[in-house]
Formats: structure tokens, C-alpha cells, sequence
């Protein structure tokens, strides 16, 4: 038997297992490495976060992952960024293990979501003659296997979508292992590029959880904040937006996109999400020399309201039952976004997701190292992502 085939059949039989889980979002500002240590899976799964730390990328490398994130692009720079990002997301591991002390050869397993280029649902891309969904993620799984030497999960969302599903958010499944609870109806919000949640009843129905993304997190108004604020990734704890004054009709026309009134649960991406649907509302409105602090306003009004809407959408003839929202994602540290989320859901209690013993940077990278738990583990209703061996 090839030896990494017998390790793996090891991996998968230990009562635990070391999980590097790895997550490079929509906002594209840099990796997220999460040492996890999985025991048992399933409703018995404990995990606890050994280490976690974020690198960031270097601003070329972001602008190119920014071009290459469009619908035409040369496929030249795919391939070479398919195996560029993989690298890069190798060397970073190896830079983690090696300042935590730990060696390659002490983790189980690495789980790796890799950058999505393009995220095509069937309702963004709309091409009559492919009925279908479908979604890219590139930083090929085998790169890392080979250059870290430890065996990778990766490409988690091909799955999802040949079982005719939109390949996003994931997150539900392993927020259900990580996070229910028997006497608290949870919401599991994670503003990151895109906004999604999951909703944790304390008393479940059958089946997996529901899980949606909402609209816009922070990717627009990461846009704005870089076009008028050279210098500036984003607006730290949203104190530009606090400064400005939402616009009703701005509002209004971003809001008018179907993408908040459509059923849940549904997904969506920057594709969508892009600067052009901005400018194109501020066409409408006549509203495109709006102070860049009015327009931050709007957009953290917009994101609060996505949210809003996709909550009321889950509960929709009976009164929302009172709920624990635990926050992550980088929106957690924006205080404006924060303030607006809670005048819009005035019966929810708001908490950050450390409360549950996760950091607010870290819960994606290790929702990965959770789904590949079950993959190698677990069971077969939540197979995702491709094995992959040194
Ligand atoms: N101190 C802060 N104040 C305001 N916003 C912040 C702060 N720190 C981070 N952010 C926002 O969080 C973003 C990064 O969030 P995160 O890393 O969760 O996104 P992501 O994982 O790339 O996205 P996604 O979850 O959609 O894939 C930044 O681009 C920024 O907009
Ligand atoms: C296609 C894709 O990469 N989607 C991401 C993105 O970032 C947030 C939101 O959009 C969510 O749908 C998803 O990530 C999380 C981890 C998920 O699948 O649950």
C-alpha cells in the first residue's frame, strides 16, 4: 500500500487529529491559519484552536488576485496563480509551524478552502443553456501536500455543487458541530467580504442547519474606504462611516437588487457585490458625488439590512424567537456596522463568537479544519473537498 494511503487510514482511525485549517476570504487581505486539534466527529466532536494567526498578503499579490477575480482574464494568469497562490499558502504553513514550534510531521492533516476566483450560482451567472451552478476556488491542494508533506483536503465546494447545491456557505455544517446548543437559539453572523449566517435553533428540525449568505460585509465598503482613503484597507472600526449620514434613495436602489428578496438559502459573492453595482445605484440616484462618508454610511445601512431581511426571511409568519447572535469575521471590529446590526434586530442579544471560544479572525479556518475532520472521519453526509497526498 502506498504509505500515505496507510497514514491517512491511520489519521482517519486515531481518536483525534491535528488540523491545519487554512481560509483566504473575498476580502483578500491574506491567510488565515488555524492549529486545530479535532477529538472524535460528528455530535461528538470537541475541537480546540491550538494556534491562529493571520499573514497577510503583499499588496501586488492582493491586486492581483483582485484582476484575476474577474470574468475575463488571460488563462495564463490562472494557471500560474492556481499554483502562485498554493505556493504561497505552503510557505505560510511552514512559517507557522515553524514560529509555533510545532513540525510538519505532527499535524494530521491540512484544510485548505484556496482564494475563489469567480463564485457562479445560477442566479449570477444566468446562462440559459447550463441550468446549473457552479464556483472557483484556485491554490491547488496537491502543491501543498508536496511542499508541506502533509496530506491536504482541499477544493471543499466542488461537492456541494455536483450535488446541486450553490457551493456556499458551508459554514452551517460545521457551526452545527462546533455550536449548538440544547437551550439557546443561536445566530452564527460572520461578516467577512460577504455576510452569512447560521441559524441554531436550541430544539433543531431534522436535517442540516440553515445557512445564507445576506448580501455585503465589508467588500464594498473596503472599495470605497481604498478609493478615497489612499493609504487605507478599510475603515478602521467604522468611525468614517459613523461621521456620515445614510442616504434613503441610495439605500433604496442597492436594496431594489432581487439578490434580498430571493428565498433562502442563497449565495452570492464580489462578483455581484462589485464597485460597478455601487456606481450604477449612484447613476439612479444622481447621488455620485455623495461624500465618500455619506456613502460609507449607506453601505454599512445596506449590510445591516441584508442581514436584517435574511433573518426576518427565516422566521416568516412567526414572531423571531429570541436568539443569541455571536459575531465574527472582520466586521466584528467595526463598531458602526455593530451599533446598525443591533437597532436592526432589537431582540436579538449580540455577542462576540469568543464567547464561545473561538476568535471573532479565526472561525472560518477552523469551520475548514472541522469539515475535514468529517471528510477523513466522519460521516459521509459531509464528505467534502478532494484528499490529497504528499
Ligand atoms: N478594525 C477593523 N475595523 C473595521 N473593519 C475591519 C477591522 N478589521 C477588519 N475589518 C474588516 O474585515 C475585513 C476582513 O474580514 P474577513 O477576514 O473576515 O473577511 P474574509 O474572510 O476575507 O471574507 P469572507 O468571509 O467573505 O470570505 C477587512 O477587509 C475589513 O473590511
Ligand atoms: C464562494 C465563496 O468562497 N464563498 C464564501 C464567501 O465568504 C463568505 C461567504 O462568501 C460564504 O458564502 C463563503 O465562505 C464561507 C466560509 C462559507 O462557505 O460558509
Amino acid at each position: 500500500m502506498n504509505p500515505y494511503l496507510a497514514r491517512l487510514v491511520a489519521v482517519a482511525q486515531q481518536p483525534g487529529r491535528r488540523i491545519i485549517g487554512l481560509m483566504s476570504g473575498t476580502s483578500l487581505d491574506g491567510l488565515d491559519v488555524a492549529l486545530c486539534h479535532c477529538e472524535g466527529h460528528g455530535a461528538g466532536l470537541q475541537t480546540t484552536l491550538e494556534h491562529f494567526a493571520t499573514l497577510p498578503y503583499s499588496a501586488e499579490f492582493q491586486q492581483r488576485l483582485r484582476a484575476i477575480s474577474q470574468p475575463t482574464v488571460a488563462l495564463q494568469d490562472v494557471a500560474i496563480l492556481n499554483a502562485e497562490v498554493a505556493r504561497q499558502h505552503a510557505e505560510m504553513v511552514l512559517v507557522c509551524l515553524q514560529s509555533w514550534h510545532v513540525a510538519a510531521a505532527e499535524v494530521d492533516l491540512i484544510a485548505s478552502h484556496g482564494q475563489t476566483i469567480w463564485h457562479a450560482p445560477r442566479h449570477q451567472h444566468q446562462q440559459a443553456d447550463f441550468p446549473y451552478h457552479a464556483t472557483l476556488q484556485i491554490g491547488d491542494g496537491d502543491h501543498l501536500a508536496a511542499l508541506t508533506g502533509i496530506i491536504t483536503v482541499a477544493d471543499f465546494r466542488q461537492k456541494h455543487v455536483a450535488h446541486g447545491l450553490e457551493g456556499a456557505p458551508l459554514a452551517g455544517y460545521a457551526d452545527q458541530l462546533l455550536f449548538a446548543s440544547p437551550t439557546e437559539n443561536r445566530l452564527l453572523l460572520n461578516l467577512g467580504g460577504i455576510a452569512n449566517f447560521t441559524y441554531l435553533p436550541a430544539q433543531p428540525a431534522a436535517g442540516p442547519p440553515l445557512t445564507t449568505d445576506t448580501g455585503p460585509g465589508n467588500t464594498l465598503l473596503d472599495a470605497v474606504t481604498r478609493q478615497h482613503f489612499p493609504g487605507r484597507e478599510y475603515d478602521e472600526n467604522g468611525a468614517i462611516a459613523a461621521s456620515g449620514t445614510v442616504h434613503p434613495a441610495l439605500l433604496r436602489e442597492l436594496l431594489n437588487h432581487p439578490f434580498f428578496a430571493a428565498p433562502l438559502p442563497k449565495t452570492t459573492g464580489p462578483e455581484l457585490f462589485a464597485p460597478a453595482y455601487l456606481h450604477e445605484a449612484q447613476l439612479v440616484t444622481g447621488t455620485s458625488t455623495l461624500p465618500p462618508a455619506d456613502v460609507l454610511a449607506t453601505l454599512v445601512e445596506l449590510t445591516a439590512t441584508g442581514v436584517a431581511t435574511a433573518v426576518q426571511q427565516c422566521f416568516p409568519s412567526t414572531e423571531q424567537p429570541a436568539a443569541t447572535c455571536y459575531v465574527s469575521g472582520g466586521g466584528s471590529h467595526n463598531g458602526a456596522l455593530l451599533q446598525a446590526l443591533e437597532r436592526h434586530l432589537p431582540d436579538a442579544r449580540f455577542a462576540p463568537i469568543d464567547a464561545l471560544g473561538i476568535p471573532a479572525d479565526a472561525k472560518e479556518a477552523v469551520l475548514f479544519a472541522v469539515l475535514a475532520n468529517e471528510t477523513i472521519a466522519g460521516n459521509p453526509d459531509i464528505s467534502l473537498g478532494k484528499i490529497c497526498l504528499p
